[in-house]
């Protein structure tokens, strides 16, 4: 009989590690003395000490040759949202994540920390201060989200302590700082573009924008008191700012930071979620001749004009989470991060 010595806790995967969080949550844990090896289908960056495995998540026996002395891995990877490709989104959220759960199972990792996404809950109608007991969305604003809520669902299924696999999904929500390659570079590319004029509705809609460095603090605490005996055994955990914000204010204090002005005129809601829907069915209907990515989408639009801000008190109750950058600070360090998106830069 061969007994499997336990690899230490501090041995780690992030299955992700390249992407914008997946990085920042690399370079924290390096700094808290794990060893960390990063598995992305892209190798962006290098740190000392930190291997890299390029290699698709969908590939079991990719995903074995790292795990082998590995007891924790933190799953952070997704086709981005804006891809808006259904079948792509299928395959490596649900099937890939599958495939994670298989491999971590045989491998015989002990715990497994996914980035799943407070939108599982969000249905395009106000959230205000929602918990996690609201009910998956059942009409999903896109394919993004709909397949962000069967990859949770795989995920927290998986738990089990008899087979001493343990898993808990994180919710974050409007990640944001610096390289994060989405909210200030499509803020500022519309601006440049003149098309940051409008506020939809009537702009108090309040938001949670939540900076990188808490949702890192988040992923590692789940993981830390992720224990046989916690309640966070097959749970899922908001982690936010805990500051929500009007959405139309963060943007503007973004903008203004950069030298942009910032918005002014209103628009109604119904009346630009109707023309992005319109826009999206025309969009996917001339798919087959020309693939047009349209900046207004419905579910763009949604978040913008609608609240959508969370509790994350069960995560200060169950894991002693609290924020480690206040918002303020956080919009300050990410504008001073981005030189060359300033206007005129
Ligand atoms: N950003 C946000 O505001 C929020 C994000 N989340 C979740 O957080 C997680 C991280 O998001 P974020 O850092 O913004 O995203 P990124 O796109 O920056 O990072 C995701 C990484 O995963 C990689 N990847 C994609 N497909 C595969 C695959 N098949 N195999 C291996 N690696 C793959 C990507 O590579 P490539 O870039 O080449 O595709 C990328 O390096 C995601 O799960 C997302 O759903 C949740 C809530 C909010
Ligand atoms: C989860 C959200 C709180 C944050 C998600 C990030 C992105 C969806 C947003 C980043 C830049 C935003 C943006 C718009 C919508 C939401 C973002 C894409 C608009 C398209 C909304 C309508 C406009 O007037 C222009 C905005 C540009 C920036």
């Amino acid at each position: 009989m061969t007994t499997r010595i336990r690899p230490s806790s501090k041995r780690c995967a992030v299955i992700g590690g390249s992407g914008f969080l997946g990085r920042h949550l690399v370079e924290r844990l390096v700094e808290k003395g794990y060893s960390v090896a990063v598995f992305d289908i892209a190798q962006r960056y290098e740190v000392p000490g930190v291997v890299f495995h390029q290699g698709d998540l969908c590939d079991k026996q990719a995903l074995l040759k790292v795990f082998k002395d590995v007891s924790l891995v933190f799953h952070c990877a997704s086709p981005s949202p804006a891809c808006d490709d259904r079948n792509l989104f299928w395959k490596v959220n649900v099937e890939g994540t599958r495939t994670v759960i298989q491999a971590c199972q045989e491998a015989r990792v002990q715990k497994l920390v996914l980035t799943s996404s407070a939108s599982v809950v969000f249905e395009g109608i106000d959230i205000k201060n929602g918990k996690e007991d609201l009910p998956y969305a059942k009409r999903p604003i896109d394919y993004y989200t709909e397949t962000k809520i069967q990859q949770e669902k795989v995920v927290l299924e998986a738990c089990s302590k008899e087979k001493d696999f343990l898993t808990v999904a994180i919710r974050p929500h409007g990640i944001f700082g610096p390289r994060d390659p989405q909210l200030v570079p499509i803020l500022v590319d519309t601006a440049r573009k003149g098309k940051m004029k409008f506020i939809i509705g009537d702009g108090t809609n309040l938001v949670d924008f939540t900076y990188v460095e808490n949702v890192v603090h988040g992923h590692i605490l789940a993981a830390e008191h992720l224990k046989p005996d916690s309640p966070l055994c097959g749970k899922a955990y908001h982690i936010t700012n805990d500051e929500p914000i009007r959405f139309w204010d963060f943007m503007s204090q973004v903008l203004v930071g950069l030298g942009y002005e910032a918005p002014r005129y209103h628009l109604p809601y119904t009346l630009v979620y109707g023309i992005a829907m319109l826009l999206w069915l025309i969009t996917f209907l001339l798919r087959p001749l020309v693939n047009i990515k349209p900046t207004f989408t419905p579910m763009r639009v949604a978040l913008a004009g609608t609240h959508h801000y969370y509790s994350c008190s069960r995560a200060k109750q169950d894991m002693g989470y609290q924020p480690v950058v206040r918002l303020q600070e956080a919009i300050a360090r990410t504008v001073a991060s981005y030189p060359h998106l300033k206007r005129g830069g």
